[in-house]
């Protein structure tokens, strides 16, 4: 499903309007009633709405609602944030007819009708926030702030209609202040603001509507942002025939592990074959062989000569290069320790070796230092960054990469021209040609040790069953979020170990075939 940011939806409805010959009338008709109809759903949950309105078409939006509530015999009070009079044509003209309706609605403009407003912030009433939309356009103040803050301090039940009035649609950065709403009806397609943190906060849970706009319409706008969802993630799972062999699921190769860092090597090769990889070879310091076959037995282990205790010796290098002809995919990083030699290893792949690869940790860690390699490499790479470790790629604070995700992975990505998997609370996969994928399953319960070779080994293992780097990047963060969920659903968040989503990752696939 396509993201949009204000702009791209302003063009969306144009279109509608003018070259579709859609009446933006009838646009705002069917907005409201998409919110209706969430409205009902919470029937036992209220007994009066309160609906409040601001001066443009989201202020429309709220008037259609009120209607028709109205019609159904809900008990519904109305209030005009500012001043009647500066209402947009089509609020203006829903206004009126709520007016013929003999409706009393009030405008909020000063103390004494601020008061008379906040009585109706008590529990038993919905909070129905129409104030600003898509075409927020400053730092909310004056009148609006004292609303908004109202409604968050006194408000016990708040239903956004588009966005939380106050977050910005094109990041979901807070505009001064913003409605935290339980709930919020995502009007056509999402915006940003619905998904980015910390406007994800302030949304409640997301709802989203189509209000009878083509997907025709929305697809000739050009937008590149898309949001993970099903409809994306199911035709990218790996199909299994019956009459199949190991050698059909594909051949990857694992660079990973060093003294007191093992675990993410077979974390690593874990996820890659629990997600369904053929045949995987890992490639580590001889020292860590008996362990890590001990560990994990399906894996075929290269052990190699070490140049000091637990770390891969240059010597060997040429054996990794002449191999690298045999898998299908190359993934590098976990747990290597940030050390000259995997540096070096990671220069020569690049140089010479021709199969996608993954890089991640301490590859990437390795690969900070000297980005300028990414500019003769022979082959696809994926690079999967935290935040503290895109920082060290581009420069940039850990506040800057937060408050612009999308941004500064679609910039390294076409400037570098990797796939980029910055991961996050909404992780953001980058395209070289700066389509993006923001992905929104997932929990905090993730944010642990392990979790990032797990993911490693899933985009790894996709890679080798076919997937073009992209789409592996898109399922196997989808994969990895929804890994955790089914653990979360089963354990708690507290005790979430890296591990458990191995177990659910096949949960996961299995899940999305039976589906
Ligand atoms: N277009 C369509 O066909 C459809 C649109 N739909 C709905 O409309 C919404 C978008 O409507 P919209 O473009 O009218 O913008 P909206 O969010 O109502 O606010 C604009 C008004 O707020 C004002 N304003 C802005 N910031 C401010 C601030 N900080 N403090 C004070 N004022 C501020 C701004 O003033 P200005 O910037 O012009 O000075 C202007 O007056 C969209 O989210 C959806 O709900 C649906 O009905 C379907 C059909
Ligand atoms: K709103």
């Amino acid at each position: 499903m396509r993201l949009a940011m204000n702009y791209q939806m302003q063009q969306i409805d144009r279109k509608a309007i003018d070259e579709y010959g859609i009446p933006s009338i009838v646009l705002m008709e069917n907005a409201g009633k998409v919110v209706v109809d969430e409205i009902l759903k919470m029937r036992d949950q209220y007994q009066k709405v309160v609906i409040v309105c601001g001066p443009g078409n989201n202020g429309g939006d709220g008037f259609v609602i009120a209607r028709h509530l109205y019609n159904l015999g809900v008990t519904v009070k109305v209030f005009v944030v500012g001043e009647i009079s500066e209402l947009n044509h089509d609020a203006m003209l829903n206004y009126s007819i709520l007016k013929k309706l003999e409706f009393k609605i009030d405008e909020i403009n000063d103390d004494s009708s601020m008061l008379a407003f906040e009585r109706f912030l008590r529990p038993g009433n919905l909070i129905v926030d129409a104030i600003f939309g898509t075409g927020m356009s400053r730092e909310v103040g004056g009148i609006y702030l004292r609303v908004i803050e109202a409604i968050n301090e006194m408000a016990h039940q708040v239903l956004s209609v588009d966005l939380p009035s106050g977050i910005d649609g094109n990041t979901g950065h807070v505009l001064g202040t913003a409605i935290e709403a339980d709930k919020t009806v995502a009007l056509v397609i999402p915006k940003v603001g619905n998904i980015l943190f910390p406007g994800s906060d302030y949304n409640g849970e997301v709802i989203i509507k189509g209000i009878g706009v083509p997907d025709i319409i929305i697809e000739r706008v050009g937008i590149k942002y898309n949001l993970i969802t099903k409809d994306i993630i199911a035709p990218l799972v790996p199909h299994r025939k019956r009459n199949s062999h190991k050698g059909d699921y594909g051949k990857g190769q694992i660079i990973a592990g060093s003294i007191g860092m093992a675990g993410a090597a077979i974390l690593a090769c874990r996820a890659a074959l629990r997600s369904g990889m053929g045949l995987l070879k890992l490639y580590i310091p001889e020292s860590l062989n008996t362990l890590i076959t001990t560990s994990i037995p399906e894996v075929i282990t290269v052990p190699l000569s070490e140049v000091r205790r637990g770390v891969i010796g240059i010597t060997n290098f040429q054996k990794i290069i002449e191999d690298c002809c045999w898998p299908d995919v190359i993934a590098v990083g976990p747990g290597c320790g940030v050390n000259s030699e995997i540096s070096e290893l990671i220069k020569r792949l690049l140089n010479e070796s021709e199969v996608p690869m993954v890089i991640d940790a301490d590859g990437i860690n390795a690969l900070s230092k000297s980005l300028h390699w990414l500019e003769n490499k022979k082959c696809p790479v994926v690079l999967t960054p935290h935040v503290g470790e895109m920082s060290r790629l581009t420069g940039l604070s850990a506040e800057e990469i937060n408050g612009d995700p999308i941004g500064t992975a679609v910039r390294f990505s076409k400037q570098w021209k990797t796939v980029t998997v910055l991961k996050g609370a909404r992780s953001v996969i980058a395209t070289p040609e700066g389509e993006v994928f923001v992905n929104t399953n997932g929990n905090s319960g993730m944010a642990t040790a392990g979790s990032g070779d797990v993911l490693t080994g899933v985009i790894t293992s996709m890679i080798a069953q076919g997937l073009d780097p992209v789409g592996a990047a898109v399922l196997g963060v989808y994969l990895h979020g929804r890994a955790g969920d089914i653990m979360v659903a089963e354990r708690g968040e507290h005790g979430l170990l890296a591990g458990d989503l191995v177990l659910g990752l096949t949960k996961a696939i299995r899940e999305l075939v039976e589906a």
